[in-house]
């Protein structure tokens, strides 16, 4: 006691001074951890919304997507909320009563007011795309054409959103911004890698669209196409075919085949036992069969299945025409294609025919012997097999799948070892692959040209790290302050 007395005496602020620095630092640590804490808990996050109308030759489907408020520009962020599939056809279909085609929309419209937040209502962007079956309407009867974007105007305009405009996107766009979707889905944009083609097979056209170096690109602007996203910059090759989606080209092969005034159609892409009555204005009816139309076409015949692969394939490599090629090389109809470089993402129909018949990670060669096979199979026995599925999508995958073998590999020049370069996908991180994503992307300003400049470590990295150093600082500080009265210490040690 005697000693302690006399090291007071001796350093009379010794008790304070400690006690000040341990309740300091005591503060400061509680201080920054609650800092800590609070930065990084999870904040009650504010999303934005975007519509969009894909409005297909087949079918329109409206996409609802969402992203973070305040966190638009980061690769990968905005994601698919929900999808809502028009009952009905096309609105191509509708030229008879265009009114129709507008009405058609209405309980999908409705679904989405449900689905995005009412306050949003006002500031969420809707959008409407056509693609290849108003491109033909539009040939045929631009008067009409008019008409179905009118009707579904209308009815967009009705629904609280901030409507932006419904139109028919050019198979360069619809191509390209399939391309964005599935390479901003798979966050490549952004990492600046190698980047993924797409392949996207629709109901009227189809579109091939891939990056590839500036060599060769001069030889067809048309099929040119050039983004800077995030930094980088993209050369694309891009073409639709017109014509050449799987509806379309199913007529095109069944014309080919039938000769008007027969009265049957013995047909290698349908299954053995497959009977059924058409008439010839079904399959001249549209402006894709103009060659060959005969004046009356009012006639009706039997289309019968043969059920034979590879007969179905030799009729379709008949639609693929071959008027000699202007260019270094082409894929078919004498369209300039450049060498693929993969890989291939194939969505749409390239998906559902090939999901279907389960060849989405076959080989070339197994995918045709699984063909021979399933097209040899009765078509009482295919009705049997898959009890739940539309009889007009089971009745045509014989012709589906061989079509898809043909344009892939006829067309698009795939082979044995290219062909495994392609992955048949429906989504993405729960979006669906197809040009919405990427067109709406587009129209917001989403990507932008150069690469935001982002702080050197993350948030949480960044108070963790602060934290950090403020300890050693304070335990550095504490010895240092021991060193300070070094007697204290040696003198009671001493006794
Ligand atoms: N389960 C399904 C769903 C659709 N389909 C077929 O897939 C094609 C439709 O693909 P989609 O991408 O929806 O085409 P659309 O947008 O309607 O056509 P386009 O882009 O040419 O306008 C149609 O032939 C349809 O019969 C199919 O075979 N199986």
């Amino acid at each position: 006691m005697a000693e302690q007395r006399e090291m007071k005496e001796k350093n009379p602020w010794h008790s304070a001074v400690v006690i000040l620095i341990t309740v300091l630092g005591i503060t400061a640590i509680v201080a920054l951890v609650t800092t800590a804490v609070l930065q990084n808990k999870p904040l009650l996050q504010k999303y934005k919304y975007g519509i969009v109308l894909d409005a297909g030759s087949s079918h329109t489907a409206v996409y609802i997507y969402e992203w973070p408020a305040e966190k638009e520009n980061d690769t990968g962020r905005v994601h698919q909320k929900h999808i809502c599939k028009v009952l009905g056809p096309g609105i191509s279909s509708y030229s008879h009563s265009p009114e129709l085609a507008g009405e058609s929309l209405r309980t999908c419209m409705k679904q989405a007011e449900r689905f995005v937040p009412i306050r949003r209502h006002r500031e969420t962007p809707l959008y409407l795309g056509a693609t290849a079956g108003m491109r033909l309407l539009s040939m045929e009867n631009q008067n009409v054409c008019d008409q179905v974007l009118g009707s579904v105007e209308k009815v967009l305009r009705s629904t609280p959103f901030s409507y932006q405009g419904a139109r028919i996107i050019s198979g360069q766009e619809e191509g390209a911004f399939g391309w964005i979707t599935i390479n901003y889905l798979d966050d490549r944009l952004k990492q600046g890698s190698g980047t993924t083609g797409a392949l996207d097979l629709g109901g009227a056209s189809t579109q091939i669209t891939f990056a590839t170096n500036q060599e060769g690109m001069g030889e067809s602007a048309e099929n040119t196409v050039t983004f800077r996203l995030y930094g980088n910059d993209y050369i694309l090759y891009t073409h639709s075919f017109l014509c050449y989606g799987k509806d379309q080209a199913l007529k095109k092969t069944l014309a080919q085949q039938a000769q008007v005034g027969n009265s049957s159609v013995l047909d290698p892409c349908f299954n053995e036992g497959y009977s059924v009555d058409r008439n010839y204005s079904s399959v001249y009816s549209s402006p894709c069969i103009m060659a060959g139309k005969p004046l009356e076409t009012g006639y009706s015949f039997t289309h019968i299945g043969k059920g034979d692969a590879s007969q179905c394939q030799q009729a379709i490599r008949r639609i693929f025409t071959n008027p000699g090629c202007n260019f270094s090389r082409c894929s078919f109809n004498g369209v300039y294609q450049p060498p693929i470089q993969g890989p291939f993402g194939a969505f749409s129909a390239f998906y559902f025919v090939m999901n279907f018949l389960n060849l989405t990670s076959d080989s070339l060669e197994g995918t045709r012997e699984k063909m021979e096979r399933y097209c040899s199979t009765p078509w009482h026995q295919i009705k049997q097999q898959h009890p739940g599925v539309k009889e007009k999508y089971l009745a045509e995958y014989c012709f589906s799948g061989n079509y898809i073998l043909s344009l892939l590999t006829d067309g698009y020049k795939f082979t044995s070892e290219t062909w495994s370069t392609i992955t048949f996908i429906k989504k993405i991180s729960g979006s669906d692959a197809g040009w919405t994503l990427g067109y709406m992307l587009n129209l917001t300003n989403m990507i932008p040209a150069e690469a935001p400049d982002s702080p050197p470590l993350p948030h949480a990295g960044y108070v963790t790290l602060l934290l950090f150093i403020s300890l050693v600082i304070f335990v550095i500080f504490l010895f240092s302050v021991k060193s300070l009265w070094p007697r204290c210490t040696t003198q009671t040690q001493i006794i």
